[in-house]
């Protein structure tokens, strides 16, 4: 068996979104991403995928130049060998993302999450190598199949007349009724019975009287509200006693651990978050200060799926709780995440994934969920097949774009319909 990487495939993609909203504003009619193919010297080949947008791709191309030659089993190498590859300074601001609300962008983190689609390419290769499903390498699989959440958004009927769309089935929802007709065709559809609300849209009032309306409709479903960090202390403490006898947890009402912190002392809801605690620098200050209850891991950004286990496992040995963190993503994604879930003892919240917003997807076979479930596959690998043809529509459709839509930026998206719209400041409310 010759485990050697003769060659890598990098392919950015831009992929369908519907017209979600946030606090930043609005997904664009097109996301991109990025799929990576990993393939031995026997021919067998591995698949990752990971955010498309051009400073990920920056740093993709010269780290897949560095891998050829290496072997596919060689996990740990793949972090030595991502700190020779050089981030230019003006894409680290320190900041927010402009599109992805996903806390702080560091030199690191960039570098992990470019990483993370080559550890999952690697280890599909690997497990198809060797005979073995991604769970097994990992450890094995706790459970056979991963609940996820459905992950509901308040949402135009379509993008801005004139610009260029796939339509979507789902509807407007800019009001309770609308939240909840949402959530009854997740349910329908999926079998979803916990129910995340993506926040920071509207006023919260607004928000607290939709997530009244879910509870009404759906009693006893665990219930989540996620602001994106839109909120003051105070803002976010009248949240918390409004709704805190429907919800299963408040994700990131506020910005940064301090504010969190802050919110924490005053609340019995538990917090969750993927803004204050993103990387493992930050795990410290947020576990010492109690500003947190559950960590949303996103093997993306964490740095793949064995970087996850070692975040669910310091949340343990903390008493902290684990889930999981979702953007726009694809199948071998959902298969990734699904994979590493099965395998995390501590994991006792459905996961949130963006994947039935996707109608699109570069696999020969959609993931399903069933019941609100993922099985977990037992095939070698990821247990996913590319299907060519669809990774080359995706590609040319990258191609084709003046260069508007490779980078993701949700504010400017919101530009189209009203331009006077700047990213809000925080706290907005
Ligand atoms: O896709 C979105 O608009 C979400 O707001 C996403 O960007 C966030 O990163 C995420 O889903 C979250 O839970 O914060
Ligand atoms: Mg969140």
């Amino acid at each position: 068996m010759n485990l050697t990487i003769a060659d890598v495939r990098l392919t950015p993609i831009l992929v369908a979104d519907p017209p979600l909203l946030n606090t930043q504003g609005v997904h664009q009619p097109y996301t991109p991403r990025l799929i990576v193919e990993i393939e031995t010297a026997d021919g067998i080949t591995g698949l990752g995928e990971t955010y498309g947008d051009t400073k990920y791709l920056e740093l993709a191309r010269p780290y897949a130049a560095k891998l050829i030659g290496r072997q596919v089993s060689d996990l740990n190498g793949l972090f030595t060998v991502a700190d020779e590859v050089a981030v230019d300074s003006s894409r680290v601001s320190g900041q927010v993302d402009v599109g992805g609300l996903r806390g702080v962008q560091t030199a690191d983190k960039l570098r992990l999450s470019v990483v993370s689609a080559f550890e999952v390419a690697c280890l599909d290769a690997l497990g198809k190598a060797l005979g073995l499903p991604v769970h097994a390498l990992l450890g094995g699989k706790l459970r056979d199949a991963v609940e996820y959440s459905a992950y509901l958004f308040y949402k135009w009927a379509d993008h801005p007349e004139g610009v260029a769309a796939e339509k979507d089935d789902w509807g407007a929802a800019i009001d309770p009724a609308g939240v909840v007709e949402q959530a009854r065709k997740f349910k329908e559809r999926y079998g979803f019975t916990s129910f995340k609300l993506k926040g920071g849209v509207f006023p919260p009032d607004e928000e607290i009287a939709a997530v009244r309306a879910l509870a009404a409709a759906f009693p006893d479903h665990p219930l989540r509200l996620d602001p994106n960090g839109a909120w003051s202390v105070e803002t976010s403490l009248k949240v918390a006693k409004e709704l805190g006898d429907v919800l299963e947890y408040l994700e990131d009402p506020a910005l940064g651990t301090p504010a969190m912190a802050e919110v924490s002392a005053g609340t019995d809801v538990p917090l969750a978050t993927n803004m204050c605690v993103t990387t493992f620098a930050e795990i410290k200050e947020a576990f010492t200060k109690d500003a947190v209850q559950v960590v949303l891991s996103d093997h993306h950004y964490w740095g793949g799926l064995r970087n996850t286990q070692q975040l669910a496992a310091i949340c343990r040995t903390f008493g902290v709780g684990i889930s999981m963190h979702s953007n726009t993503h694809l199948g071998i994604s959902l298969a990734a995440m699904t994979h590493v879930a099965s395998t995390v003892p501590n994991l006792h919240h459905a996961c949130d994934s963006h994947y039935p917003w996707q109608s699109e997807d570069v696999l020969t076979e959609r993931l399903t969920f069933t019941d609100a479930k993922v099985t977990v596959s037992d095939a070698p690998g990821l247990g996913v097949q590319l299907d060519r043809a669809k990774l080359e529509f995706l590609h040319q459709r990258w191609l084709d774009d003046d260069g508007s839509l490779r980078d993701r930026d949700d504010a400017a998206a919101m530009r189209i319909t009203d331009p006077e719209w700047v990213t809000p400041s925080m706290p907005r409310w």
